[in-house]
């Protein structure tokens, strides 16, 4: 098992061409946030913005219009369940998020249906959260995309058949190429699994202090940020957006009992700063 580094983190945030604008940042859309899980969404929506992703747009349940709004006016907005405009603004994208507090209702089965029959072959789809529980349960066929599963160990659970107890590195990337997708499977050490590569990695950095509702919604806005932007090597980049994640946490953890997902979107800028000099 590989450790990631703060120097492969060094080598994806470089520092910005001064001609560049936001169309040179990538496209991002985050699906999710039902009625009840709007933060989720909202928190993915928002690291994805943080993390410097040139365009962003959330597709929610229209309750969580305002909230959305308020909260991060960078972000366009559209109704989860309006097909016809998802069906324009899939195709403009980089990277899809899917899953963040969408619940696992028959509204829910069904935008996620319609994203996979959606997606393209070169798009980034990272698929977290719900989707993952409902991949799972109905046993959906997956789309061809660059498919990342951002699973914790409950999630890997249910998608591996593996309990909890028994997730071994050997046998979590067994099913992982089965499923020939990037596989991170969220805990105190999270381990990532790559497609097209026999190398396992780990996390080192990270504390109790990130184990708190909407960590890993956060998470997954930070992986699409970076791989809206980033011209780096796919696999680093990824490997990057999961330890800058916890070392944000880290920082803040060295006067913070707690670290708030919401704390963590604030200190990307910075932290990415410190990073790209
Ligand atoms: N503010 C919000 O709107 C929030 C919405 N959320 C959404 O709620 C939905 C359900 O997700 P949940 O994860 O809460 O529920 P799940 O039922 O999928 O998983 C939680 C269960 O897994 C267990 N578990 C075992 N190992 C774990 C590990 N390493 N990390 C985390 N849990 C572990 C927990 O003890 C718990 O019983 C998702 O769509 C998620 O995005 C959550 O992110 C919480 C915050
Ligand atoms: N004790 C811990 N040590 C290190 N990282 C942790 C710890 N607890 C939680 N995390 C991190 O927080 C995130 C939690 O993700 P997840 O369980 O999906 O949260 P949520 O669904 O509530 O947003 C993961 O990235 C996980 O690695
Ligand atoms: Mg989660």
């Amino acid at each position: 098992m590989q450790q990631i580094t703060k120097s492969l983190v060094q080598q994806v945030i470089r520092p910005r061409t001064q001609e560049s604008h936001k169309g040179n940042f990538g496209r991002v859309l985050t699906i999710g946030g039902n009625q009840n899980f709007g933060g989720a969404i909202i928190m993915s929506a928002s690291a994805a913005v943080y993390s410097g992703a040139g365009l962003v747009t959330c597709a929610t349940a229209p309750q969580n219009f305002v909230s959305l709004h308020a909260r991060l006016p960078e972000a366009m907005v559209v109704d989860y369940q309006d097909e016809k405009k998802l069906a324009e603004l899939i195709p403009q994208m980089d990277v899809i998020v899917i899953g963040p507090g969408l619940g696992t209702d028959a509204t829910a089965l069904a935008v996620l249906k319609f994203v996979f029959a959606q997606v393209r072959p070169q798009q980034n789809l990272i698929i977290d959260g719900s989707a993952i529980t409902l991949v799972a349960q109905e046993k959906l066929a997956l789309p061809q995309a660059q498919i990342i599963f951002t699973p914790h160990q409950m999630e890997w659970q249910r998608l591996s058949g593996i309990p909890v107890t028994q997730q071994t590195p050997t046998k979590n990337q067994a099913i992982q190429q089965k499923l020939a997708a990037t596989v991170i499977v969220k805990s105190h050490r999270t381990e990532i699994y790559l497609p097209d590569s026999t190398i396992m990695w780990q996390n080192p950095v990270g504390s109790a202090a990130m184990a708190t509702g909407g960590m890993g919604d956060c998470l997954t806005g930070i992986l699409a940020g970076f791989l809206a932007q980033f011209s780096a090597d796919r696999a680093q980049t990824i490997l990057a957006a999961v330890y800058t994640h916890s070392a944000i946490s880290d920082q803040l953890a060295q006067k913070q009992y707690v670290t708030l997902p919401t704390q963590i979107i604030a200190a990307l800028p910075k932290y990415m700063a410190e990073m790209a000099s």
